[in-house]
């Protein structure tokens, strides 16, 4: 029976490691972290993440096959599978600062591994690395392996979104591992299968190289973020042409060389991983000597960027060139719907906007709280803490956050935005009452009914009569 430790309690180790232990009753998981207040919150009825479903499987499997803990050393120990689950940010100086990743924290788990290892293990890279990180990895292991233990690495990246992590991680498009191309590389490969394998059926749990198995990573991000750029280049097109970005995308998505997914344009994708990715593959792009390759990966970025300021600044213009001492409602702070995440959100650069502008914000996210608002806002680029206290303002409730504003702000897609009574929030707008629909979601013939002025990202600004928009 194999046994597992995972370094790394954060949004992959535990939804991750917590379904192993539920498809894989027989197999032992402990789940380490060196952030004690992580352990604690995973040990009690309050986890450190939301994430839907999450709460059912950790309750199902916490004491009887999955244990989160702080003793680190002790859980290496005892594991056959180390996954390694760190985080991988992008790097703030020194060589390839803004577009390295850092690996100090996978160097860091990975020297603990080789400092305490008393048998041979499996170490499995889950955080997502630049392309040959295994490499380094296995050099800092084999430098300090000691006797005949043996360490095999393998890639093994993580594909889940979060906000759909337990179901992704219930029926995974794809499984890959990557591993050197040794017999002992191939039966490391074969042990983690077998533990996929006990909920995944096998055609897709896929086995190649390691450097193919970590480029498909970075490659996979890129892509979806490709489109997401792709499209939002689309919208300012259509706002300015009076085609609808929704019927394009509906029109292109049926082709089926190009499919239907990853088309919703929005505000800017933010989240962790695909600007911190795309960077690391601008990096590696540019290492490789190869600088119209990152220039083009580099453009998905800042066209991101362009569509945050964009729609910043069409707010702006819209409510008469000024916004200072305006209120604006902003709904939504988390990077997407379903999840309290809020690393990269398109929120938090439209927001800043408005702050620079001097402008009261009001914000409600049914999911984030005041202290997460807050450590996001006061930083460098964003605003001071005296900004801060003074124009930013966090409701619980969606109505009070309304309340004498002149604009409602939609940053993300919580399906209960569009639920609100927009009648009630609009009696309780200064008039003439706005909204910027940055996620699309909000029925705009309606809204205008009411008698809000409505913008939308990628829309025509009104109904134009005689046509048919
Ligand atoms: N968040 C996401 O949806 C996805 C993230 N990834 C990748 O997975 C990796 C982890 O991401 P997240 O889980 O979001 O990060 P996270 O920041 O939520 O969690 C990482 C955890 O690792 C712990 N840690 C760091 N160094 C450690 C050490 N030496 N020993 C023990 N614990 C240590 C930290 O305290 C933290 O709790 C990253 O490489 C990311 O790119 C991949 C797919 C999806
Ligand atoms: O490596 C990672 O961290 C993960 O990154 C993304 O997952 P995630 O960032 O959790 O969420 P997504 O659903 O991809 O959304 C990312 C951003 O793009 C935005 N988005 C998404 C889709 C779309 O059509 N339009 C759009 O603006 C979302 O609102 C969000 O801000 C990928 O989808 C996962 O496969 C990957 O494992």
């Amino acid at each position: 029976m194999v046994k597992i430790c995972c370094i790394g309690a954060g949004y992959v180790g535990g939804p991750t490691c917590a379904v192993i232990a539920l498809k894989c009753p027989h197999i032992p998981v402990t789940i380490v972290d060196l952030n004690q207040d992580r352990i604690d919150a995973w040990n009690s009825d309050t986890l450190p993440i939301f994430e839907p479903g999450l709460q059912e499987v950790v309750t199902q499997c916490r004491g009887r096959n999955l244990f989160f803990s702080t003793a680190i050393d002790d859980a290496i120990r005892a594991a056959d599978i180390i996954f390694v689950s760190v985080n991988t940010p992008t790097k703030k100086n020194g060589l390839g600062a803004g577009f390295a990743a850092d690996l100090a924290y996978v160097e860091a788990a990975t020297r603990r591994i080789a400092a305490v290892a008393q048998s041979s293990k499996i170490v499995v890279e889950k955080s997502t690395v630049p392309c040959r990180t295994a490499e380094s990895m296995r050099r800092i292991l084999e430098a300090n392996s000691r006797d005949a233990i043996r360490f095999e690495i393998l890639s093994n990246p993580e594909f889940l979104a979060e906000g759909t992590a337990i179901a992704d991680l219930m029926q995974p498009d794809r499984i890959l591992i990557g591993s050197l191309p040794t017999p002992e590389g191939r039966k490391a490969q074969h042990v983690l299968a077998d533990v996929y394998a006990e909920w995944v059926p096998r055609p897709q749990i896929i086995t190649m190289n390691l450097w193919s198995s970590e480029l498909s990573k970075l490659a996979a991000n890129a892509l979806l973020a490709q489109r997401i750029s792709s499209i939002n280049a689309l919208s300012a097109i259509c706002e300015a042409t009076g085609a609808d970005v929704d019927e394009v995308a509906y029109a292109c998505g049926l082709d089926s060389r190009i499919g239907p997914k990853f088309l919703k344009a929005s505000v800017g994708f933010g989240g962790s991983c695909f600007q911190k990715d795309i960077l690391n593959l601008v990096y590696l792009s540019e290492s490789l000597h190869l600088p119209e390759v990152a220039q083009y990966w580099k453009q998905v970025v800042d066209l991101n960027e362009y569509q945050k300021r964009r729609f910043a600044q069409s707010v702006v213009s819209r409510l008469f060139n000024t916004i200072t001492n305006k209120r604006l409602a902003v709904f939504g702070f988390a990077f997407k719907k379903n999840t309290g995440d809020t690393r990269e959100s398109a929120a938090i650069a439209v927001i800043a906007s408005f702050l620079n502008e001097r402008a009261h914000v009001h914000i409600h996210d049914p999911e984030v709280s005041a202290a997460q608002i807050e450590l996001e806002l006061v930083q460098p680029g964003v605003c001071t803490q005296a900004v801060y206290d003074a124009q930013v303002h966090r409701f619980a409730d969606p109505y009070e956050a309304a309340k004498d504003a002149d604009a409602i702000v939609i940053c993300t897609e919580w399906e209960q935005f569009a639920q609100l009574d927009y009648q009630r929030l609009y009696d309780s707008m200064h008039k003439p009452a706005f909204v910027f629909d940055g996620r699309l979601i909000l029925d705009a013939p309606k809204l205008r009914q009411i008698g809000f002025q409505v913008e939308v990202i990628g829309k025509p600004a009104a109904p134009k009569p005689g046509f048919n928009a």
